[in-house]
């Protein structure tokens, strides 16, 4: 096997700067260096039916540069005529070289079926344009219809519900988010009704009612977030959402306890096949500013940082993950999402509960305004985003790009027939 390598007359210059390279006269390689070449090739990256993890070629990088000059074979062997050729058996560019290579062994897909798409709805006859989002409504009960109606075609068939509650609603209690009459479950016997099929998910949390845009109920005399009242509050919420049809309640409200008490409530009262997706790790983040923006629920004062989590910490995610299993969770979500899919990763590893992430609204606005100013590709940006998502370990995705990205999904699939 020696004798088929020499070494190729025109060393590269960056070649020369390489020690053993340079050492070598190009055309009088000694059978001690072939001999040691070989010994190297064996030994490292070029090794008989390589199976080379990740770690051995990293260790044996090294080498690889110092053998890389000596590697160049002689003979005519590009279709360029080019004499210049690497003896390398492991060429991970062949798995690459065409279009049904790469699809037959792509590890990450994503679909319309993996998605959820958010929607804000409000008690009024125009859609009203949300500044930071654009593309995203707060949608009147036509709107609405409409909206659901083109996402049920592109294949959607799971939406989220988020009520912007006139002021005059609000109070201290959030009390509205339980009124049987209210938008959310109004909104949700009308889906229901015309969509059988669609999973209708409503948010659990009393933002949207509080007149202090907190997720709980404040202790007036400290600012405190009272824990257990809130809960008692959540059930209710999540009673009355199921009443009307819910298929699956999600609360978002960060606070403890609040998933093995609404399973009891639901249970309780015969809603046994009533899901429960728990927001599970989310973080107190700045990403949600859109958001709160669109349903005017704002904090009036403070933060949510005594509930929900700070975005330095992966561990407390496993605490949340245990609590949420044991508590009767049908399934976890981390939020937001791109910035945390090492969070994403580790519960996937820890947790056997399926996994949804959220793209947020500041999300969707930072790649909206980038492609706005030509910065970006956004159906590619938008498509790498999801797939980043799936690859971490998301089983379903939360994203205001649901429609749009079904529609290039189904393009692409469409075209996969035809190349
Ligand atoms: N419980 C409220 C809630 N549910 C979903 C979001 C954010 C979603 C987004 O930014 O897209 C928020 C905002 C918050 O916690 O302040």
């Amino acid at each position: 096997m020696g004798t088929r390598f020499c070494i190729a007359s025109p060393a590269l210059p960056a070649a020369r700067s390489i020690a053993v390279a340079s050492s070598v006269s190009p055309l009088a390689a000694k059978p001690s260096q072939f001999d040691e070449f070989e010994g190297l090739r064996k030994k490292t990256f070029l090794h008989d039916g390589a199976v080379a993890s990740r770690q051995f070629v990293a260790q044996t990088s090294g080498i690889k540069m110092q053998a890389g000059h000596a590697s160049v074979v002689s003979g005519p062997s590009s279709a360029r005529g080019s004499s210049y050729a690497l003896a390398m058996r492991r060429r991970p560019r062949r798995n690459r070289k065409g279009a049904a290579m790469r699809g037959m062994y792509r590890e990450t897909t994503v679909g319309p079926e993996n998605f959820i798409l958010p929607l804000f709805i409000h008690d009024g006859d125009d859609n009203q344009p949300i500044s930071a989002m654009p593309g995203c409504f707060r949608l009147s009960r036509e709107g609405l219809l409409k909206e659901v109606e083109g996402a049920y075609s592109e294949g959607i068939r799971a939406v989220v519900l988020f009520p912007k509650v006139p002021d005059n609603l609000k109070t201290s209690d959030g009390a509205e988010c339980f009124n049987p009459d209210g938008i959310v479950p109004r909104t949700v016997r009308m889906l229901k009704e015309k969509f059988p099929e669609l999973l209708v998910i409503t948010d659990i949390a009393l933002d949207p009612y509080n007149s202090d845009g907190h997720d709980g109920i404040v202790d007036k005399t400290n600012g405190k977030i009272i824990n257990d009242e809130t809960v008692e509050q959540l059930c209710k919420q999540a009673l009355c959402h199921a009443a009307a049809g819910a298929d699956i309640v999600s609360p978002s409200d960060m606070m403890d306890g609040r998933i093995g008490a609404i399973r009891d409530a639901l249970d309780g009262a015969g809603y046994t096949d009533v899901s429960i997706l728990s927001y599970c790790a989310k973080y107190a983040s700045a990403y949600y500013g859109p958001f709160r923006t669109a349903l005017d629920s704002d904090p009036r004062f403070g933060d949510k940082t005594t509930y929900q989590m700070d975005p330095a910490n992966v561990r407390e995610a496993l605490i949340e993950a245990e609590l949420d299993l044991e508590e009767g969770a049908d399934m976890i979500m981390v939020k937001p999402g791109l910035p945390y899919l090492d969070v994403i990763k580790t519960l996937r590893e820890n947790s056997p509960l399926p996994i949804a992430a959220y793209q947020v609204s500041g999300e969707y606005a930072m790649i909206k305004a980038a492609v706005a100013n030509g910065w970006l590709d956004e159906r590619k940006v938008v498509m790498e985003s999801l797939i980043a998502l799936r690859r971490a370990g998301a089983d379903f995705i939360l994203t205001y790009f649901a429609r749009p990205a079904s529609r290039w999904i189904a393009e692409d699939r469409e075209a996969a027939r035809k190349y």
